[in-house]
């Protein structure tokens, strides 16, 4: 199953999070389960990923949120809409990220995080995201996604447009 990241044009695909293109940053992958309406990304930290030894990182955490949410916006709006990605290349941006930190997250596990959208309207997908260290669940994210319109980033127009 090829990842959602994957079918996002160049000009969309240099995140520090989620761009095939940005050879320094996370390229996390994420895999939308039409039949179960869930996004899986799973992502094993650095030893460097570190905020005290043997935990990781909560900004990371939150970066991984955050990227995993823009690309289950994309998946549940074209399976909402009917629509492939392959022929429409939905990306959506972040207008707002909730993380709440539910235990310290331990660094060396490969983790997975689960997503779900809770809302569909209009250009604005609400994402809910669980993310488990080992089985348990360590980090729940709730973000406000928007979807940008096409040719955006590739002349400069407004936020939102088209
Ligand atoms: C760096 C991205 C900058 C933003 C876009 C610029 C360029 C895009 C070009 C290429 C993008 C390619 C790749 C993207 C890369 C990485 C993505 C990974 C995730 C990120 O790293 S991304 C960076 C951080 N991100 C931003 O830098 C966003 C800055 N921001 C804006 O650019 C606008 O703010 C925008 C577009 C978000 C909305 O602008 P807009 O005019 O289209 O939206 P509008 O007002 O029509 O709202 C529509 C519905 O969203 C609801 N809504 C809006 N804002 C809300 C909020 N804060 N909380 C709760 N709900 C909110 C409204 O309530 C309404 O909902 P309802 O319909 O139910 O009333």
């Amino acid at each position: 199953m090829k990842a959602v990241q994957l079918y996002y044009p160049p000009e969309w695909a240099h995140c520090y999070g989620c761009g095939y293109l940005n050879a320094q940053g996370l390229r996390i992958e994420t895999h939308w389960h039409p039949e179960r309406g869930e996004s899986e990304t799973r992502f094993t930290p650095k030893p460097y990923h570190t905020a005290i030894p043997g935990f990781v990182y909560g900004g990371l955490l939150a970066s991984l949120v955050d990227c995993h949410s823009t690309a289950t916006a994309a998946a549940a709006k074209a399976q909402a809409e009917g629509l492939s990605l392959e022929a429409h290349p939905l990306r959506f941006v972040t207008a707002s990220l909730k993380v709440d930190y539910l235990k310290p997250t331990p660094l060396g596990p490969e983790l997975l995080l689960v997503g779900r959208a809770r809302e569909v309207k209009g250009k604005k997908v609400v994402v809910e995201t669980e993310l488990f260290a080992e089985g348990v669940l360590t980090v729940r994210g709730e973000a406000v996604l928007v979807q940008i319109g096409e040719g955006f980033g590739r002349s400069g127009s407004a936020p939102g447009g088209g």
